[in-house]
């Protein structure tokens, strides 16, 4: 279900950009073409031997002092700790082993979370083979000598990394809890929703033992069923440098919505939707997972007949890429709609598991192109052979054709719209795959 979350920590200058860059350049697909979203390197989705993680790289700017330094690393390694199921820890055999890194060390052994101890730069095995051994001090296993830059030994930590991953997903699948992540800006209500649904339901303490993680997941019963809210709120924001805060809050919000079946976008109704609303939101749009756009603190702001229209048309614009999810318009403080949250996440996750049966899915298909022309290009017509669902969370479809290059977004835009007029699909992004297959094959 989620994918595991790898996390790059380790001093300035060691070389952790250009670690992440080889591993996310090279194996990796970033889902692109969402505006708004961050173009940083902060988080990238790699694969490698058929095993996909998310891996996210910790370091920010580069402080000046070395005390700056060790409390700077302090707060990556712990971002790290709450975060990730795996830790690459580099180092740097030119530099050697110093004060910095065996503090670090220390942090990440009482995590007890797996640890790879990457020994960067070095670029002649040969050559560089003792000074790596010099790490073993560190007391957290075995050095990986590697060299970002020269790509060696980059296979072997990979296969290092995926061999900490739970063993296919056996004890997730046992899980069924809907888990819902709770994801905005700053101060936007997220805390208060949490607190206030925890309020008006039975709570119970989360019964899975042992993760760091579940510490911030909040177990709620609504009519007898359970939920887990995954809460990214509550950073630290003390000594903290914006660019900074918010990189360590675009990586709570990708691991917390890596792990989710829905995400709930807060926005906050007396700033209105702005364009950090969109690059949020973006991130659980790329990764297919349901969505409901919360509006809070809606008891705040005065409003006539118009204003929740004119509050949808707002969010419509900023937030074009999404216009399947649905709106919804609470209060923390007093309550309202909240309760209602429930069934709207109810649907969302059966419209993110939702399967069309092939032959109905094709004949929607057939009607759609007899009302509207395929398009031509140079004398070439589209066809449109065959529909079929292969996968769910999100939907997926794959659509056979005679020419892929015939086939346009617009078109593809216009068949989503039909299925949606059929089946709804409320709250959950749909994907398209299209595949050219030979004429006489039909
Ligand atoms: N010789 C050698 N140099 C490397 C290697 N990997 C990175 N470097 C160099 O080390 C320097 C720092 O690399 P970065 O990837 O920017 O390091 P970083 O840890 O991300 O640094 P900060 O952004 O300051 O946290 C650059 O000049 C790189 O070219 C390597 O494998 N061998
Ligand atoms: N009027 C009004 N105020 C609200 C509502 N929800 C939250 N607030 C206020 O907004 C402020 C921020 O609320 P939090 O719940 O801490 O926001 P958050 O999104 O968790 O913030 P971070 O922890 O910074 O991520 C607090 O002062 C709340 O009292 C609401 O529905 N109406």
């Amino acid at each position: 279900m989620s994918k595991p979350v790898v996390a790059i920590v380790g001093r300035p200058n060691v070389g952790k950009s250009t670690l992440f860059n080889v591993l996310a350049g090279e194996m990796i697909s970033i889902v692109k073409d969402t505006p708004g979203v961050t173009r940083d390197r902060i988080y990238a989705d790699v694969s490698w031997l058929d095993r996909e993680f998310t891996l996210i790289d910790t370091g920010g700017i580069e402080p000046e002092s070395s005390d700056i330094i060790l409390s700077q690393m302090r707060e990556q390694a712990q971002i790290a700790i709450d975060t990730a199921d795996v830790i690459i820890f580099i180092t740097d055999v030119r530099q050697g082993l110093v004060d910095a890194d065996s503090k670090v060390a220390d942090m990440l052994r009482r995590a007890r979370k797996p640890v790879i101890l990457a020994v960067n730069k070095v670029d002649n095995f040969h050559k560089f083979m003792p000074d790596v051994y010099e790490f073993y001090n560190l007391g957290i296993g075995d050095p990986t000598p590697v060299s970002a830059a020269s790509r060696l030994g980059i296979g072997d930590l990979l296969d290092t990394v995926i061999s900490y991953f739970p063993e296919d997903k056996e004890e997730e699948e046992e899980d069924d809890r809907p888990r819902i992540a709770i994801v905005g800006k700053p101060n936007v209500g997220k805390s208060s929703i949490v607190n206030k649904l925890l309020g008006e339901n039975r709570v119970i303490v989360s019964d899975i033992a042992g993760t760091t993680r579940d510490a911030i997941d909040t177990n709620i019963v609504h009519n007898g069923k359970e939920y887990v809210f995954i809460d990214t709120a509550g950073l630290r924001r003390k000594n903290k440098i914006k660019e900074e805060l918010e990189r360590y809050s675009i990586i709570r919000t990708v691991t917390a919505v890596e792990r989710a079946d829905v995400v709930l976008m807060v926005i906050d109704a007396v700033e209105g939707v702005t364009e950090q609303d969109a690059k949020i939101a973006g991130i659980a749009h790329e990764r297919g997972k349901g969505i409901i756009i919360v509006v809070n603190k809606w008891d705040a702001i005065e409003k006539n007949d118009k204003t929740m229209r004119e509050y949808e048309k707002k969010i419509r614009t900023v937030l074009s890429y999404m216009p399947y999810a649905e709106i919804m318009y609470v209060s923390a403080k007093t309550g309202q709609r909240l309760p209602k949250l429930f069934d709207m996440i109810d649907m969302v996750i059966e419209n993110q598991t939702l399967r069309i049966a092939t032959g109905v899915l094709n004949e929607i298909m057939t009607e759609a192109v007899a009302m509207q022309q395929p398009p031509s290009d140079k004398g070439k017509r589209l066809k449109l052979y065959y529909i079929t669902q292969v996968s769910v969370k999100p939907p997926t479809f794959v659509i056979f054709v005679n020419d892929k290059e015939l086939m346009h977004f617009s078109y593809t835009r216009y068949l989503e719209n039909k299925i949606r007029e059929a089946f709804g699909f409320k709250g959950t992004s749909l994907k398209f795959f299209i595949r050219e297959r030979k004429e006489k094959e039909q």
